[in-house]
């Protein structure tokens, strides 16, 4: 990785607002960025199809940072989402934007802006889906049960509904991050007490491949690590069925651990403060 760069280097002699995780763009990173930024108002007129170009050139609201594709130099968290999408295209600008691009058209068709106040029934997806405390660098950390002795049929019943719960604890997840000093978040799957004798049902592996997907393609860059805990020898296999849906920046970021607190302590310990992490996984935190 380059040097850090100096806050004078974003706009070469005009000095813009910076924070902690800008001043750690490389020198590559900043130069197209600078390229991305340019080509907003294009980006904004694919994604927002409207006869009035006025209307399509609004600023948006991306994660609670209002990017103007006129301006976007005003606040330095519109670098740190932009940032998130070249990074993703390893710094391949037309690849960022046909992602920017399909993310902000993929917003509009799920409604994501109608997620934060939509509820679901809290007897079916109460103990499935908790975001609880913050690892050791100050990054959230979400926990999804799909185990721990829940009924998973109605979970999974309306894969649709399912898909909705999961992007809203996302977006909830993503609420937390500052893009100041935190971008990214950390988070566990636990398979406790999952039969896997007749294999995962229809449902569930829809729901699977269809909500990786969704994350793949419209939450770039936003997985600091993930932890599947609990997971029985015989159904690591599983793992690997999610290798071609993934990139393999994101692969990279996965480590299946075995069953029982001591193997799952010694794995996330490492990770999140015992103070943090729930008693259930051989913390201290009353959690869930
Ligand atoms: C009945 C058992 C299982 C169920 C119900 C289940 C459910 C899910 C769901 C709903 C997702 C979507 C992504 C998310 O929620 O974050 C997912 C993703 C995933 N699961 Fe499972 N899973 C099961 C078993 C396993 C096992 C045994 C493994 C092995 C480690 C595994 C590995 C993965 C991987 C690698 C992903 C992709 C992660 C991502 O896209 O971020 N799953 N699973």
């Amino acid at each position: 990785m380059s040097e850090p760069v100096s806050d004078s280097s974003p706009a070469e002699g005009v000095t813009e607002p910076q924070n902690e995780l800008t001043k750690q763009f490389t020198d590559t990173e900043w130069t197209t960025l600078k390229e991305l930024r340019a080509k907003l108002p294009d980006i904004y007129r694919s994604a927002f199809t409207t006869e009035d170009e006025e209307a399509s050139l609004r600023p948006f609201d991306l994660w609670g940072v209002e990017i103007d594709p006129v301006n976007p130099t005003k606040d330095a968290r519109v670098s740190v989402v932009l940032i998130k999408f070249l990074r993703a295209r390893e710094l391949d600008v037309p690849g960022a934007v046909d992602m920017l691009v399909a993310t902000l058209k993929w917003r509009q068709e799920f409604k994501t802006d109608e997620l934060l106040s939509e509820e679901f029934p809290e007897d079916v997806f109460g103990g499935v889906g908790k975001v609880f405390g913050h690892d050791k660098e100050g990054r959230p950390v979400t926990y999804n049960v799909y185990g721990g002795g829940l009924d998973m049929k109605p979970v999974f019943s309306d894969v649709k509904r399912f898909l909705r719960w999961r992007v809203q604890l996302m977006e909830k997840t993503i609420r937390l991050l500052d893009f100041e000093k935190h971008d990214q978040m950390i988070q566990v799957h636990d398979y406790e007490g999952v039969s896997f004798m007749g294999g995962r049902d229809a449902n569930q592996k829809a729901a699977a491949s269809e909500a990786s997907k969704i994350f793949q393609d419209n939450y770039p860059e936003f997985l600091a690590n993930k932890y599947f805990i609990n997971v029985p020898t015989f159904a690591t296999w599983i793992f690997w069925l999610f290798k071609p849906l993934l990139s393999a920046k994101t692969f990279a970021k996965m480590n299946v651990v075995g069953t029982g607190v001591s193997t799952v302590s010694a794995a996330l310990l490492p990770a999140i403060g015992e103070a943090e992490l729930p008693e259930r996984y051989g913390g201290q935190a009353k959690a869930f």
